[in-house]
């Protein structure tokens, strides 16, 4: 349906300004139903923000947000601040933040695979069965968008590869846009869509092609991560300026960079020193 292919929500040449600074700028994104975009790039490189950006938390100092009217949003945030002296079952924990019909939450704990956990003090998780309530919780009330701020935080490399593979299941049956978040430069989802690379502005963007090849690779996660998980290389030719200018290989310096520059320079310039130094 044509009402299907215009997008959740987008950002057009999105910035915030903060403090004396850009945090990011010149943002493009576009999330649609059944879509998964994936932000990536190091601490500190605006992928929260854009996020807040795109979801309306924090309006642009440039350029456009806007979202579809009546966007439900299931919204998994990087933290949660939750007294853990207090007991508190998942199943409570699942209509903490507002009415729940019982069946709905049943049928999200079952998605992601959690139901025997119900009664289960929050508190006792391990690390991927956290994430997995929290998904539960967040798709439980059917959002048109679901927005995963680092969702494999916390989960080691197996439950990672289970995580992704369950997020992508969540996108088959229930057809929702989905912007996920990792500071993870190698490991990107085979699912993803597009991937989206920040580092105080777009450095690059596009499908992850290159897929993990190597023995090391290979051996390291086995036969079952090859074709869950893509390795989005990056080689940078360009230094982000203080003020937020662009300076080129040839020396020439621009607003912004662009989808043919290639990517921006490994090493700090004073922004990315200030950002690795505040991290
Ligand atoms: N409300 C704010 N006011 C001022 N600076 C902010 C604000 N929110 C974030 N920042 C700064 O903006 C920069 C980008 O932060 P952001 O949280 O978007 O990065 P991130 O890529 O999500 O990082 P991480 O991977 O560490 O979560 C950081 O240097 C951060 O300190």
């Amino acid at each position: 349906m044509l009402e299907n292919t215009n997008p959740l929500l987008s950002l057009s040449s999105a910035g915030l300004f903060r403090d004396g600074r850009w945090l990011v700028r010149g943002v493009d994104l576009e999330v649609r139903p059944g879509e998964i975009v994936t932000l990536i790039g190091p601490n500190g490189s605006g992928k929260s923000t854009t996020a807040k950006m795109a979801l309306g938390i924090m309006k642009p100092s440039e350029g456009a947000a806007s979202r579809r009217d009546g966007l439900v949003v299931g919204y998994v945030p990087q933290r949660v601040s939750i007294d853990w002296t207090l007991p508190l079952s998942v199943e409570r924990f699942m209509r903490l933040t507002g009415k729940l019909a019982k069946r709905d939450a049943d049928d999200a704990m079952a998605a992601t695979g959690v139901e025997h956990l119900r009664r289960s003090e929050v508190r006792t998780l391990s690390g991927g069965e956290f994430q997995r309530v929290m998904l539960a919780r967040a798709i439980a009330r059917k959002p048109d968008l679901l927005v995963l701020d680092e969702p494999v935080q916390g989960v080691d490399f197996t439950g990672e590869i289970a995580l992704y593979e369950l997020i992508g299941q969540i996108r088959d049956k229930i057809q929702c846009g989905i912007l996920l978040i990792s500071h993870d430069l190698h490991v990107v989802m085979a699912a993803t869509d597009r991937v989206i690379c920040l580092n105080g502005h777009v450095c690059c963007s596009g499908t992850p092609t290159a897929v993990a090849s190597s023995e090391a690779y290979r051996s390291l996660f086995g036969g079952r991560a090859a074709p869950a998980l893509a390795v989005y290389e990056h080689s940078h030719d360009h230094t982000h300026l203080p003020d937020g200018r662009v300076q080129h290989a040839d020396g020439t310096i621009t607003d912004h960079c662009h989808p043919e520059d290639g990517h921006h320079r490994h090493g700090e310039t004073k922004q990315e020193k200030e950002h690795s130094d505040a991290g």
